[in-house]
């Protein structure tokens, strides 16, 4: 299997780093479901931008990969907005440039986290099975790596079916103390330590759906707390 962390092609690894001191935009500015109005301290990155960085993304895959088969591993649940959105853009492409990806889909849903924190406890839960993967390319698709340690255990569990390439999409990579240096193929947004929620990163199950990407608030995180 081919290690995910190194950046052969040309378009691997370049993201938009949002900065420490960014405080993300009011949420006046926006609209957003109003149960939540009181439970959010700002829009961190709006609903347009991630989806403009999407069909970037979209199109560097399809650059690197362009006409190989592919099988696409939506990492469940949080990524399964920005996978959807992903898969739609390189349909597009598919049908308008000169190239294009013949993909299969296939979804894995791992939990290792309650509140906000990170748990010893990672479960896979679904995808015991990958057989689907062997002698194959694999895109898997997560919506934000941290500490690493979801991303190597799903790539641990994967390498067991013998796949020809293995690639990471991330919509999201932190800057964690804690970071374990890996780091995805394709990433969107470099961002800094803090909790995000939405776009379907939950918190507690809560706010995925919530279009934009935001920044709960303390209130927030009392109130859905487990
Ligand atoms: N809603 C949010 N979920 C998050 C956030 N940071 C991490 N996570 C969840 O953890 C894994 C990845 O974490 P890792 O430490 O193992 O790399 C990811 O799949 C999410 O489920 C966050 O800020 N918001």
């Amino acid at each position: 299997m081919e290690t995910c962390n190194k950046s052969e092609e040309k378009h691997e690894s370049a993201a938009i780093v949002i900065n420490d001191g960014w405080p993300g935009y009011s949420l006046d500015l926006f609209t957003y479901p109003q149960h939540y109005c009181d439970d959010l301290e700002c829009v961190y990155i709006p609903h347009g931008v991630i989806q403009d960085r999407t069909e970037r993304l979209a199109r560097n895959i399809m650059d690197d990969i362009g006409d190989h088969h592919i099988v696409v591993l939506c990492v469940l649940k949080g990524g399964y907005k920005f996978c959807a959105d992903l898969l739609d853009y390189i349909k597009v492409l598919s049908c308008t440039s000169n190239r294009s990806i013949p993909m299969r889909v296939d979804f894995i849903r791992l939990k290792s986290y309650r509140n906000d924190q990170s748990t010893e406890a990672m479960q896979i839960i679904g995808g015991e099975d990958l057989t689907i993967l062997t002698g194959k390319n694999v895109l898997i698709v997560e919506a934000i790596v941290n500490t690493g340690k979801t991303m190597k255990t799903l790539l641990n569990h994967v390498e067991q079916f013998k796949p020809k390439m293995v690639k990471v999409a991330s919509l999201l990579v932190k800057r964690a103390p804690s970071g374990g240096g890996y780091s995805p193929n394709y990433v969107g947004f470099e961002i800094p330590d803090c909790f995000v929620v939405g776009y379907a990163l939950d918190y507690n199950e809560y706010f995925r759906d919530l279009n934009h990407i935001c920044v709960i608030s303390e209130k927030g995180k009392l109130k859905y707390r487990i």
